[in-house]
């Protein structure tokens, strides 16, 4: 018999607030090493309310948030160490436009490491072989395609080797050829790095394939948590607008989550 993986993220009853007002209550999750794993939800839904308390960016008002089996810290220093395990990929590429590819790939080796040039060099090549870009290290962004600007964000969020991994829409403008090869990277890289990822999106077609499990975020909560094939075949009213992204029905037009107290 396998032993169970461990998991690198692992909520409980968690209550997240904003501006003093519940965006998420009762938020059970775990997350074993190994999966990918897809949150869903409409927009306003909390998606990266949810993506912020896992960074340490914000607090619980309730319950226990760990990542790689330990309490969020909260010494600045403890919690900078935490971020450099943990990959964000973001909506905007965050690439520096004066800056080749290799030299915003290597930028958090440059401010997180001592390693010598020669070394980062090396590293800087490996990540963007990894991404299939080694040919594109001297080229600026500006020179780039979309995919591949993305593509090259992304072996920036993997300079220092993350265990975790986290997308927060990491298909925003693309088009439907360079979707496909993003999220067929998150997987691949997922597998051959021995990752564990987290890909927060509303593109649920795109990133169900590639994804072991999913959960969707609305109303304030999970309203499912399950596999991709349970979550399409799932009767729920709610589960089923989101999916076939339906203005009417029990989900709010403007995704208003619940704001009483929990
Ligand atoms: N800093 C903040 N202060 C107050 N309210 C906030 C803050 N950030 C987010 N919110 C509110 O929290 C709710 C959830 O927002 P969040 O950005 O987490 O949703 P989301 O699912 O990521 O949305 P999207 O898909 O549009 O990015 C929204 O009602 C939003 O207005």
């Amino acid at each position: 018999m396998t032993e169970a993986a461990p998991s690198i993220v692992h909520l409980r009853d968690v209550r997240l607030e904003r501006g003093g007002r519940t965006v998420l209550r009762d938020i059970s999750l775990d997350v074993p090493k190994g999966q990918v794993i897809a949150v869903l939800g409409p927009s306003g839904s909390g998606k990266s309310t949810l993506l912020a308390a896992l960074t340490g960016e914000l607090e619980a008002a309730a319950g226990t948030v760990e990542v790689f089996g330990r309490p969020i810290p909260r010494r600045n220093r403890d919690l900078l160490e935490l971020r450099k395990g943990i990959g964000v990929l973001l909506q905007g590429n965050g690439l520096l436009t004066d800056l080749t590819a290799a030299e915003n790939v290597g930028l958090p080796l440059r401010a997180h490491t001592r390693l010598p040039r020669p070394v980062i060099d090396r590293l800087v090549r490996m990540k963007l072989h990894a991404v299939g870009l080694r040919a594109a290290a001297d080229a600026f962004p500006r020179e780039l395609s979309g995919g591949m600007a993305r593509r090259v964000a992304l072996a920036r969020a993997l300079a220092l080797d993350p265990p975790l991994m986290i997308y927060d829409e990491p298909l925003t403008g693309l088009d439907p050829i360079a979707s496909g090869v993003v999220m067929a990277l998150v997987r691949r890289l997922n597998d051959t790095l021995g990752l564990t990822s987290i890909v927060v999106t509303h593109h649920v077609h795109e990133t169900l394939p590639v994804a072991d499990h999913a959960i969707v975020i609305a109303n304030g909560g999970i309203v499912f948590s399950g596999s991709p094939d349970a979550l399409s075949a799932s009767p729920d009213p709610l589960v089923q607008q989101f999916l076939k992204g339906e203005p009417d029905g029990p989900i709010g037009f403007d995704a208003a989550p619940r704001t009483e107290a929990a």
